[in-house]
């Protein structure tokens, strides 16, 4: 049982309260009394707020469902159906052309274009990878991966592999900074003569760096090491610059239900704030610590010492509007009676901003913003009074914090419909320190299906992919940001490569997001990190920003269509499939997030391809087969029956792991089987077809029955 402390008229959690008291306050300048007092009048304020943005969500969904409900079976007319969304106000008015204003951006995320990574914030040992996979050895990501044809074979060094390798390492630095004459393969050592001489920064006997479209490399020359002992100029490794930015995630990957999951989570990011956070694991039959990187420093060919980040530029993710924390209890309000739980998101923006005073204070050991900024990137906001309530809250939380105005910084992850179909709007709100525009379109797939849901059955779920609307909305995504002015600015991100293993694939396809004028692409691993960089060496993305804006903007009427599948006549075979893949991923995933709280995976799917899965992957695989029920294309038996066998698969899968508990023979004894089975047999009812209400209510039980 959580047991709580009043402070200043809320119920905080003991732990909760000790944390800011103990550890986050301390060293801030900030008083105890003064802030809580604020941070409850922020919650007076904005709690009713945040719950009036949610009953207008509510409202206009009742509103689209029975627009298609009284046309159900006849054609959308599209010129009616923008009518109508206009109407109901899910379509607002354009802002006249504008261009953000957000300053103090570090260059990482307004000058630079490379890789995003994400990761789960509770899991430090991730976390701490993830920060210093900023540098990543590009012979190390080719070399275990299937970027390349073939496998190494053990044990120890393959050296048929190792040439492999090495053969494309030096292909890539042809290309990226080529030899006045001749090739890398070829070059002996000393000084190499550069097609470009100013790409060489430093050189020593063990290093060179060079710089090329804003990033840096660093060729490792030593010959004693294995590789470099065969190699003619002595060459062990090519270390690329990588994940430029690390998003630090309370959201879609993780498990935080309740106060000690919250502390948890705050508590690490205040050990990146502070640049103190450790981490010990067991690998390989031994334990390891792992720390955050120190800067890099390299005698620069001018005489001055280049001092270059050793850690990726950290963003926070909070959650959304929708959820509340049982962390924090309100006292009596106008909408909410004495006790209800605060919402997350408002207390995840005071709690982060507060940790990551400890970086602006320079109190730790590192720096993570040289521009003096905090990052908060904010997921699943509808629209522009979503984002314009965001905005007014982050101004709150300067006032809190005595921070001047717009320090803290926001992402908007453009990643449900009303968003996208009103994004400059929402720009517009959040003109002054917006940092970031990125098209989540896992989230966004889930949102398509769940606002059209009684439109009709939608096309499968892997040609999702292929409809009009993902398209439009990826390119006015591009070009909306370009308009306003993002280039040069802040960045303009594209989705996550959610196939963590397969990286030949992510070669071939993932160029596609700096062709697309994005300087940023979400990757799933440090590895995916450092492979993806090589594509902002082949594409000058703010090259492509010029070309891209000056196309005209996609058609919203091509955003606006819904991926139905007209004319249908899928066997029972492909049904069957479809039903499968989606029950596997779903009980796959869920059964790690229930019973052991963790909030991403890697799930095989029936095709036996790991796939990375989190409440976003949930949120569609549940409102597709929700969608599919509605619409009659399978009854529930035959849910269940996909349920079932796929329970003992899920089974099979986790058989090596100690913690896991079986679902196939445990039925509705498992909790984890009831909450699959529930976000799709309630997935119509879900808000916005949202999956963390019923995970949460799930975990919690489950952790009270640990309890008890
Ligand atoms: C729709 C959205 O919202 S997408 C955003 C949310 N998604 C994410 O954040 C994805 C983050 N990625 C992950 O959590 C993981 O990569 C998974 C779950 C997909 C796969 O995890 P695993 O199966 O454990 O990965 P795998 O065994 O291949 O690799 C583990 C190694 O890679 C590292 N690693 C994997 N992913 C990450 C990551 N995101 N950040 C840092 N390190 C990572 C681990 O630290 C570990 O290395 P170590 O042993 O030296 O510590
Ligand atoms: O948050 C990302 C997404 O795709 O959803
Ligand atoms: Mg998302």
């Amino acid at each position: 049982m959580t047991s709580y402390v009043d402070r200043a008229g809320l119920s905080v959690a003991a732990e909760l309260a000790a944390f800011i008291e103990d550890s986050a306050l301390p060293g801030t300048g900030l008083a105890v009394d003064a802030f809580w007092i604020g941070a409850a009048d922020i919650f007076a304020r904005f709690a009713p707020e945040n719950a009036a943005l949610l009953a207008k969500r509510d409202r206009l969904q009742v509103a689209i469902d029975e627009w298609h409900q009284a046309r159900v079976g006849k054609p959308i007319d599209a010129e009616a159906y923008q009518a109508f969304l206009r109407e109901i106000g899910y379509l607002v008015e354009e802002p006249e052309p504008f261009q953000i204003n957000s300053s103090g951006i570090d260059a990482e995320i307004a000058t630079l274009a490379g890789p995003q990574l994400v990761v789960p914030i509770l899991n430090a040992r991730f976390l701490l990878n993830a920060a210093n996979a900023r540098w990543g050895s590009l012979y190390d990501a080719l070399y275990g991966t299937d970027a390349i044809p073939g496998i190494a074979t053990g044990p120890g060094y393959d050296a048929a592999r190792g040439a492999q390798v090495i053969a494309w390492a030096k292909d890539f630095l042809d290309k990226a900074v080529p030899l006045a004459d001749g090739k890398w393969a070829d070059w002996g050592g000393g000084t190499p003569h550069l097609a470009d001489p100013g790409q060489l920064l430093a050189q020593d006997e063990n290093r060179l760096l060079f710089r090329h479209n804003g990033l840096h490399i660093e060729v490792v020359i030593d010959r004693s090491h294995p590789i470099g002992r065969d190699d003619p100029a002595g060459i062990a490794d090519v270390i690329l610059e990588s994940a430029l930015t690390a998003i630090c995630d309370l959201e879609d990957s993780i498990a935080a239900v309740d106060a000690e999951d919250k502390v948890a989570a705050y508590a690490n990011w205040l050990g990146l704030m502070r640049g103190d956070l450790e981490a010990s694991f067991a690998k390989g039959g031994k334990t390891l610590s792992r720390k955050l990187d120190g800067d890099r420093r390299y005698n620069g060919l001018n005489g001055e010492e280049i001092v270059l980040p050793g850690r990726s530029l950290l963003l926070v993710r909070n959650v959304g509007h929708l959820m509340t924390t049982p962390a924090l209890r309100l006292p009596d309000g106008r909408e909410a009676p004495e006790g209800s739980e605060a919402p997350e998101g408002i207390l995840d923006g005071i709690v982060t901003s507060l940790c990551a005073m400890h970086d602006l204070k320079g109190l730790g050991q590192f720096r993570n913003s040289r521009a003096g900024s905090i990052y908060i990137v904010k997921p699943k906001m509808h629209g522009p009074e979503e984002a314009a309530v965001t905005d007014r809250l982050f101004d709150a939380i300067e006032d809190l914090l005595g921070l001047s105005r717009h320090t803290i910084k926001v992402g908007v992850m453009d990643e449900e419909r009303r968003t996208s179909a009103n994004l400059a709007a929402t720009i517009h709100a959040v003109r002054n320190r917006l940092m970031f525009i990125n098209t989540g379109f896992l989230d966004r797939t889930g949102d398509e299906i769940h606002t059209s849901m009684r439109a009709g059955p939608m096309v499968r779920k892997a040609e999702m992919k292929a409809s009009d609307w993902i398209a439009a909305y990826e390119d006015r995504n591009v070009q909306i940001g370009l308009a306003c002015g993002l280039s040069g600015r802040a960045q303009i991100g594209k989705g996550m490569w959610a196939a963590p293993d397969r990286m030949a694939d992510m070669l071939a396809q993932k160029i596609g997001h700096p062709m697309s004028g994005a300087n940023t692409a979400w990757v799933p691993s440090p590895t995916a990190a450092t492979l993806h960089a090589t594509h902002y060496h082949q594409v000058d993305v703010f090259d492509r920003q010029k070309t891209r804006a000056a196309e005209p903007i996609a058609p919203l009427a091509k955003l606006l269509t819904v991926p139905l599948a007209h004319g249908h006549n899928w066997s029972e075979e492909e049904v069957r499939e479809e039903l499968a893949n989606n029950a596997q991923g779903i009980l796959g995933y869920v059964v790690r997030w229930v019973d052991q709280g963790i909030g991403c995976s890697k799930v095989p799917d029936i095709h036996d391809v790991g796939l990375m899965e989190d409440r976003a992957t949930l949120r569609i695989s549940s409102q597709h087969i929700a969608n599919w029920l509605l619409h009659g294309i399978a009854d529930d038996a035959q849910v269940d029956e996909a349920f079932g066998t796929m329970a003992a698969k899920v089974d099979a899968q986790n058989a090596g792991d100690p913690a896991y508990r079986p679902m196939a023979d445990a039925g509705a004894d498992s909790l984890a089987y009831r909450a699959a089975r529930a976000l799709v047999f309630e997935g119509i009812e879900q808000p916005n077809g949202y999956t963390e209400p019923l995970l949460h209510a799930f975990r919690q039980r489950l952790k009270a029955e640990l309890v008890d």
